[in-house]
């Protein structure tokens, strides 16, 4: 079965000859059809582009002009701008939007040759963690389909979970890449912030955003991120550094790590299960010559009050551009401007997303400014100052990815609260812009659980040296869903 190999054995298959990648391409493009109309992982499928590229693919095969990824279908998130394709951040805003260029995430991936099987769904404007808040209804967890995959990337996370793509992108503004890869049984990375470009990526909030890659392996996932990470001037927080290797170190010995285990992520709050598969996911790699020490993190519980300011303001700023004017959503016969912007908002955004625009607008309120975003971003610092602190003693920081497994569609939908604590671990890395990564550790109560690993700043060779060598020795990432294996 095709997609059962891992990106490598495909990699191979397709540079000896084996199989073309219109074949593979192919192959994802009728299981879409067979199982997404259940999953609803897609928002829009394009298997004319899919083919199309595929067959250029096949041109650079045989031709001699292929690498690692050339031929390897891909999904992206439909946060991404593509060209000629509809991109509408799962949101009635955007229903009508046909991106006219690439994200430059897009770009790059084109270049390295994959196919775009389609664009996947995900929380409107990447404002939730539980892929309910779509325009277009919720994904359902390919291990259960009464659990949601987690979110915002949670079409992305299905997607691979289900065999749909081998690949596919994300962005992580609170953990929208890690938490639905904890979910769904693969592997994420969020890398450290700056080190892909956003453009092209429709803005929720900016200072946060960063997108990843998503995939089985963390092998692949060094592979994807080489492919999709490159100075780009029209992002002016993109980085300009030289261009890492993230594969480099992955079969390096993890002999003398030192793993910083923080008690805060390991009380209150944290289900006994998965506090399980995490220690012993912990003692695996102490196997493998790491050796851990307590650290403490002890601004954790101001990370969500301060996310929760600054992330709405950014949001309530980026998303004043959707007016029913230039471009999205507009209302039926408006009688003057006034009434336009208003019918064009309240019709074109869903409640979550109305939420935080009152949220942020109300924080960065005159005479509010200082009470609330000031004092957010302040707290802001000390989280980031807790994980500089703790690297002093460690090399990294393990721990859960979020303190339960996936929940059930509908539990948390009437409380934002509780939603918003789902990301309770991974909103601290994003407050400080390190890089962190999801790989499957297990299972709790049945369903998949992921293990944190954080970095300091430009430490995702190593984060992905973690993951390759825990995954030689354990085959978590390799389970399958049985009805979609
Ligand atoms: N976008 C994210 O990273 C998800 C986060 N739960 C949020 O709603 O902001």
């Amino acid at each position: 079965m095709l997609h059962t190999l891992s990106v490598k054995q495909m990699s191979e298959k397709l540079h000896a000859g084996e199989i073309t990648s219109v074949e593979l391409t192919q192959h994802y493009l009728d299981r879409i059809a067979q199982f997404d109309p259940e999953l609803n992982a897609y928002v829009t499928v394009t298997p004319e582009l899919a083919l199309q590229m595929a067959r250029e693919a096949d041109e650079r095969l045989q031709n001699g002009t292929a690498g690692q990824l050339t031929g390897i279908p891909i999904a992206h998130k439909d946060i991404f701008c593509t060209d000629g394709v509809k991109t509408s951040c799962s949101s009635k805003m955007l229903d009508n939007f046909i991106a006219p260029y690439d994200a430059h995430v897009v770009t790059l991936l084109k270049k390295a040759g994959m196919p775009i099987l389609g664009k996947t769904n995900m929380d409107e404007f990447a404002m939730g963690s539980s892929s309910e808040s779509s325009y277009y209804g919720p994904t359902k967890n390919p291990w259960d389909l009464n659990a949601v995959p987690g979110g915002s990337s949670g079409g992305a996370a299905a997607v691979i979970a289900a065999n749909l793509a081998p690949m596919a992108t994300g962005t992580d503004t609170g953990g929208s890449i890690r938490q639905p890869a904890s979910f769904c049984g693969i592997t994420g990375i969020k890398p450290t912030y700056g080190t892909v470009s956003r453009f092209g990526i429709i803005a929720y909030a900016s200072s946060f955003d960063q997108a990843g890659p998503m995939s089985r392996s963390a092998e692949e996932s060094a592979w994807m991120l080489n492919a999709m990470s490159e100075f780009d001037q029209r992002d002016s927080t993109c980085l300009e550094q030289e261009r890492a290797d993230f594969a480099a170190e992955l079969n390096n010995s993890l002999e003398g790590l030192k793993v910083g285990v923080p008690a805060e992520y390991f009380g209150e709050g944290l289900d006994p299960e998965v506090e399980k598969v995490i220690k012993d996911a912990i003692a695996e790699i102490e196997k493998l010559g790491a050796t851990t020490v307590p650290v403490s993190l002890p601004n954790k519980d101001l990370a969500v009050p301060s996310y929760y300011v600054l992330a709405p303001a950014e949001a309530s700023s980026n998303l004043s551009r959707y007016d029913g004017v230039r471009f999205g959503h507009r209302c039926e016969q408006p009688k003057d401007l006034e009434d336009l912007y208003k019918r064009s908002r309240a019709e074109g955004f869903g409640a979550e997303v109305k939420r935080r625009i009152m949220v942020g607008a109300y924080a960065l309120s005159a005479g509010y400014y200082d009470a609330y975003y000031l004092k957010a971003q302040r707290l802001r610092r000390m989280v980031h100052d807790d994980f500089t602190n703790a690297f002093e003693q460690c090399d990294v920081i393990m721990g859960p990815v979020a303190p339960t497994p996936a929940f059930n569609i509908g539990e948390k939908t009437d409380d934002p609260t509780s939603m918003y604590l789902a990301d309770l671990y991974t909103i601290p890395v994003n407050l400080g812009g390190f890089p962190g990564m999801s790989i499957p550790a297990g299972f709790a109560n049945g369903r998949p659980v992921g293990l944190h690993v954080v970095g300091p700043h430009f430490s995702e060779a190593k984060l992905l040296n973690i993951g390759h060598q825990f995954q030689q020795v354990t085959d978590w990432h390799k389970q399958m869903p049985e009805q979609y294996s």
